[in-house]
């Protein structure tokens, strides 16, 4: 069961360090799990991770390894060994997957500390079924993240980033506990941006979001606190 205090994973996309100290100050109360992606960790050489566990915080690190069996299951060990709550690689290849599951459960095992939450990413949530379409692909972009889902579920993933669309379906047929970590959450009162394939929070957690991943809504707002309750309220009542 995931607490409501975990369930907003806010995305911590600037690169500055003043920016992400005032965004953590002012959301510590009410958010536990920041995002880190390529921005923050290459303008803070990755001592942006050190901070937030130094904070107390979990970190989901949100680089999203695409590359070969060998050198993602090298990048897993070095996200074990850096601290993270929860990373993602693409979903790709079968046996590259299963590399990267069995780096990360070795590592962890041998220092002695919890294996990160490992996701998948299907597809891109700023991705429509005419981008798709473009890109050559036959599927939706529905039947192409069920797919997906169920190719990381096999290598032992424990869910996939996907929009809150997909969120039932992959629940439904989930095996276990199967989490959807799901971006493009848009309130009625945030600006759409680049994402294409969205939800409200409520919705959302309705369709069965486990985690809803947030970024300029809340950061973005001229009182990020302000934003992350307004959410919260949203969302408390589903
Ligand atoms: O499919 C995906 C995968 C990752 N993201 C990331 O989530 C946040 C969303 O930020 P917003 O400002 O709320 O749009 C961002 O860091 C993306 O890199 C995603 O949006 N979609």
């Amino acid at each position: 069961m995931i607490v409501l205090r975990e369930k907003i994973i806010v995305a911590l996309d600037t690169a500055e360090e003043s920016s992400v100290k005032e965004l953590v100050a002012s959301l510590e109360n009410r958010v536990e799990v920041f995002k880190i992606g390529l921005e923050q960790y290459l303008a803070s050489r990755g001592k942006v991770v050190d901070y937030l566990n130094s904070k107390g915080k979990k970190v989901f690190l949100d680089l999203k390894f695409h590359d070969i069996p060998n050198t993602m299951a090298a990048a897993a060990r070095q996200a074990v060994g850096h601290g993270v709550w929860m990373f993602n690689i693409h979903v790709t290849g079968l046996e590259g997957m299963k590399a990267v599951v069995e780096a990360a459960e070795t590592e962890a095992l041998k220092l002695g500390v919890k294996k990160p939450l490992i996701i998948g990413v299907t597809v891109l949530t700023s991705l429509n079924n005419n981008d798709l379409q473009m890109l050559g692909n036959r599927y939706s972009a529905g039947e192409l993240v069920l797919k997906k889902a169920a190719l990381a579920a096999k290598a032992g993933f424990d869910g996939v980033v996907c929009s809150a669309n997909e969120a039932g379906e992959i629940k439904q047929k989930a095996v276990g506990d199967f989490l959807t970590v799901c971006p493009g959450i848009r309130p009625d009162w945030a600006v759409k941006g680049d994402q294409k394939r969205i939800m409200t929070p409520a919705n959302a957690v309705k369709e069965g979001a486990d985690y809803l991943v947030i970024g300029r809504p809340i950061t973005k707002a001229d009182n990020p606190a302000a934003a992350v309750e307004k959410i919260i309220k949203e969302i408390e009542g589903v």
